[in-house]
C-alpha cells in the first residue's frame, strides 16, 4: 500500500464497515482495505433540531450506526471486531438537512430545492476501536466530518422527472448520485468529490495517520499533517513509538492500538529512532507488525480464490437470481440454484466481502455494478467472458508451469486436445461455440463505443469488420455513424450463430453478415477495414497473410482500424494484458510502436494510437 501505508496498519485487524452503502464499500475496497460489511440496524431518526450544526447530526448518526454494529457483534455474535467504521452522508441547504428520499415526490422536493443553488454535503465518519474486557465491550471513538460544496444548474421540470424516473435518486443523500447520472446536474464541486459520494477517503487516511503515527517529539516540525503523509514520512515514523507518540499512550493508555504487545527501542541518546522492533503477539495471537505485511503480495496470493468465487457465482447465475428478486437469504438462493445452504452462504459472503453483493439483515442483493456487469442480461454484461474464463482459461492457467517450461499452449493437458488450430476447438461443439461467441460478444459490446469513437470515422461510407463475430462493434459503428454501412466477415460457423446476439431494438439499418475465412477468401470491399482482437492471437506468418490481403484490398485513402489492448513501450503495462500473454497463444501482445512498425510494413501510414482506458485501445492507419 505504497500510496497510503497507513492502511497497512489495518491489515491484521478485523475491520468492519457498518454500512450498507455500496459506494462506501467500493471506495474502501478500491484502496485495498480488507473489511467485513455489517450494515447497521440503527434507524436514522435523531431529532435534527437538537443539533446546532448539520455536521453534528451526521457525525452523531455515524456514531450510532457504528456503535450499534460493535455492540451487536460483541453481544450477539461474540465476535468483537477490532475496528468499526461508520459513516453518514447528508445534504444541507437553506438550513435544512436532506437525507435519502422516501419516495419520488420526496426526491422531487429535494432536487427542486437544490436546483440552481449551492449546497453542502457533509459526511460524518466514526472510527471505533473495540476491545473486550471481562466480557464488556470497550470502545475508543474517533470522529470527524468533511464538507464539500456542490452547485446545481437550474433544473427544468422535464429533466428533474426524467432523472427521478431513472431510479437513481432513491438511495442517495439529497436525492442524487454525483458519480453517475446526477453528475450531469452539477455545475461545480468545491472540496472532496468522494465525500459527496459517501466517504471522505483523504480525510479518513489523515485521521488514521494521526491515530497511528502521531508526531514524534523531536521530529514534529518536519511532519506535515495537511495532506496524506508521504511514504517517506511514514518510513521515518516506524512502529516504534516514543512515550508521547503511540496511539496507545496518546489516547490515554488504551489497549486498542497495534503497538500493544510490541516492545520498541524508541529513541537513542541523540533522539534518533533506532527502529528496532521486537514483535510479540497481541491478544488475538496476531503479531502486530502491520507495516511490514506485504499486502499486495497477499492480495496476489488470494487472487485465485477471488476469481474462482466470481466464476462460480456467475456460473450458478446467482447474480441473475438476485437481479430478479432481492434481497434473498442464502437458503432461498440455495434452493433456487440447487446448491447446499452452507456452501451457498459461504459463497455469498465471499461475494459480499469482494464488494459484489450487499449483505443486509434481510438477505443479499446485487450492487449496481453487479447488475450492470455480472447479471447475464446486464447492459454491459461480462457474463460470457467470465464463463469463458472459468471453463477455458482457468484450466489452461492451471498448467501455467508446464506452459512456461515448454513455451506452448496447454490445450492437450487442459482439454486432451491438440492446439493445431485455436478456432477448431472453439467451433467443434455447439456449446463451446456459443460460450466462445458469448465471451467475444461481452468484450466487444463493452468496448464498442470507445473503439468506435476513438477517432472520427464519419468520412468512411463502408466498413468491414474482419472476424467481427456477433456484430457488436458493427452495430455501434452504424449507430454512431448513420451513413456508414458495415459488413461483418467471419467464419460460417460463427455467422450461423449470430442471431441471439442481435440487439432487441433495431434502431439502425441492419449489419450485413458475410461468411468466409479472412486468410483464404476474398475480402468484401470497404473504405475501412477493422481487425478487433485478431492480431494478438495469430503467429507472424498468419498475420503476414492477413495484412497483405487487407493492404491489397485497400484503395488509397482507405484505412485500417485495429482494436487491441496496446502495451506500454516497456511491455509491462497494463498488467491485465501482460498476463493475457501467459495463455501462450502463438500470437503476442504488442506495444504502440510495434503496431506502428507492423502496419508500416504493409504500406499503412499516418498511424494514430488512442488509449481508450477501456479493455481495448484503437490504432488507425491509412493506405
Ligand atoms: O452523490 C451522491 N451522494 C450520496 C450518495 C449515497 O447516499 C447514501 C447516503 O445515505 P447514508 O449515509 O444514510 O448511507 P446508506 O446508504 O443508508 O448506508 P448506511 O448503511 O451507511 O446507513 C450513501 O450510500 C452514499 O453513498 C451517492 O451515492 N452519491
Amino acid at each position: 500500500m505504497a500510496l497510503s501505508p497507513v492502511l497497512g496498519k489495518l491489515v491484521s485487524k478485523r475491520v468492519v464497515l457498518a454500512s450498507a452503502s455500496p459506494r462506501r464499500q467500493e471506495i474502501l475496497t478500491n484502496v485495498g482495505l480488507r473489511f467485513e460489511v455489517v450494515p447497521s440496524w440503527f434507524k436514522e431518526t435523531l431529532e435534527k433540531s437538537s443539533f446546532a450544526a448539520p455536521y453534528e447530526y451526521a457525525v452523531e448518526t455515524a456514531k450510532q450506526k457504528a456503535l450499534e454494529v460493535a455492540n451487536r457483534m460483541h453481544v450477539k455474535h461474540l465476535r468483537t471486531p477490532d475496528i468499526v467504521i461508520g459513516a453518514d452522508t447528508i445534504v444541507s441547504v437553506d438550513e435544512q438537512i436532506l437525507e435519502k428520499p422516501v419516495d419520488k415526490q420526496d426526491a422531487y422536493r429535494m432536487l427542486s430545492r437544490l436546483s440552481g443553488k449551492e449546497h453542502s454535503v457533509f459526511t460524518g465518519v466514526v472510527i471505533i476501536h473495540c476491545s473486550s474486557k471481562d466480557n464488556q465491550l470497550e470502545t475508543e471513538i474517533t470522529d470527524f466530518y468533511e464538507e464539500t460544496k456542490v452547485k446545481f444548474s437550474d433544473l427544468s421540470e422535464e429533466l428533474l422527472w426524467e432523472y427521478i424516473h431513472s431510479g437513481e435518486p432513491m438511495d442517495k443523500a439529497g436525492g442524487y448520485g454525483i458519480q453517475a447520472l446526477g453528475g450531469m446536474l452539477v455545475e461545480y464541486v468545491h472540496g472532496d468529490f468522494l465525500n459527496v459520494v459517501g466517504f471522505p477517503l483523504n480525510h479518513f487516511c489523515k485521521k488514521l495517520a494521526e491515530l497511528y503515527y502521531p508526531p514524534l517529539k523531536h521530529t514534529i516540525q518536519h511532519i506535515k499533517h495537511d495532506s496524506i503523509p508521504s511514504v517517506d514520512t511514514f518510513e521515518s515514523l516506524s512502529d516504534g513509538e516514543s512515550e508521547s507518540s503511540s496511539f496507545k499512550e496518546h489516547k490515554g493508555a488504551s489497549k486498542l492500538d497495534s503497538p500493544s504487545g510490541v516492545i520498541y527501542n524508541s529513541e537513542n541518546s541523540s533522539g534518533v529512532r533506532t527502529d528496532s522492533v521486537i514483535p510479540l503477539e497481541n491478544q488475538n495471537g496476531v503479531s502486530d507488525n502491520a507495516t511490514k505485511v506485504p499486502s499486495k503480495i497477499l492480495d496476489l496470493m488470494d487472487g485465485f480464490r477471488a476469481s474462482k468465487a466470481l466464476f462460480v457465482a456467475s456460473k450458478l447465475k446467482i447474480f441473475d437470481h438476485l437481479k430478479k428478486k432481492s434481497p434473498q437469504k442464502a437458503a432461498d438462493i440455495a434452493n433456487e440454484v440447487g446448491t447446499s445452504v452452507c456452501g451457498t452462504e459461504r459463497l455469498l459472503d465471499a461475494c459480499a466481502a469482494l464488494g459484489l453483493l450487499e449483505k443486509t439483515p434481510q438477505g443479499y442483493r446485487n450492487t449496481d455494478s453487479t447488475n450492470t456487469y455480472l447479471a447475464s442480461d446486464g447492459e454491459f454484461s461480462l457474463h460470457g467472458y467470465i464463463i469463458h474464463s472459468n471453463d477455458h482459461l482457468w484450466p489452461l492457467f492451471t498448467h501455467l508451469e508446464s506452459a512456461v517450461k515448454e513455451g506452448s499452449r496447454q490445450n492437450h493437458r487442459a482439454f486432451g486436445k491438440k492446439t493445431e488450430d485455436l478456432f477448431n476447438d472453439y467451433y467443434q461443439s455447439q456449446e463451446v461455440k456459443q460460450r466462445f461467441m458469448a465471451a467475444m460478444h461481452s468484450i466487444a459490446h463493452l468496448t464498442a463505443r470507445d473503439v468506435a469513437t476513438a477517432f472520427d470515422l464519419s468520412e468512411f461510407k463502408t466498413a468491414c469488420d474482419l472476424g467481427g463475430c456477433t456484430g457488436a462493434l458493427a452495430h455501434e459503428l452504424m449507430r454512431i455513424y448513420p451513413n456508414m454501412k458495415v459488413t461483418v466477415f467471419d467464419l460460417p460457423e460463427a455467422i450461423a450463430n449470430t442471431s441471439c446476439f442481435q440487439p432487441s431494438e433495431q434502431c439502425t439499418a441492419p449489419v450485413t453478415f458475410v461468411s468466409g475465412d479472412f486468410f483464404t477468401d476474398d475480402l468484401p470491399e470497404a473504405d475501412l477495414y477493422i481487425l478487433s482482437r485478431v492480431l494478438h492471437d495469430w503467429p507472424d506468418e498468419k498475420i503476414h497473410v492477413l495484412l497483405k490481403k487487407i493492404s491489397t484490398a485497400c484503395k488509397p485513402g482507405s484505412a485500417l482500424l485495429v482494436a487491441e489492448s496496446v502495451l506500454d513501450e516497456q511491455k509491462t503495462h497494463p498488467p491485465r494484458v501482460v498476463l493475457q500473454s501467459l495463455s501462450m497463444t502463438e500470437g503476442k501482445q504488442r506495444s504502440g510502436s510495434e503496431y506502428k512498425q507492423l502496419l508500416e510494413k504493409y504500406g499503412f501510414t499516418n498511424t494514430q494510437i488512442k488509449i481508450t482506458g477501456n479493455l481495448l485501445d484503437a490504432v488507425l492507419c491509412f493506405k
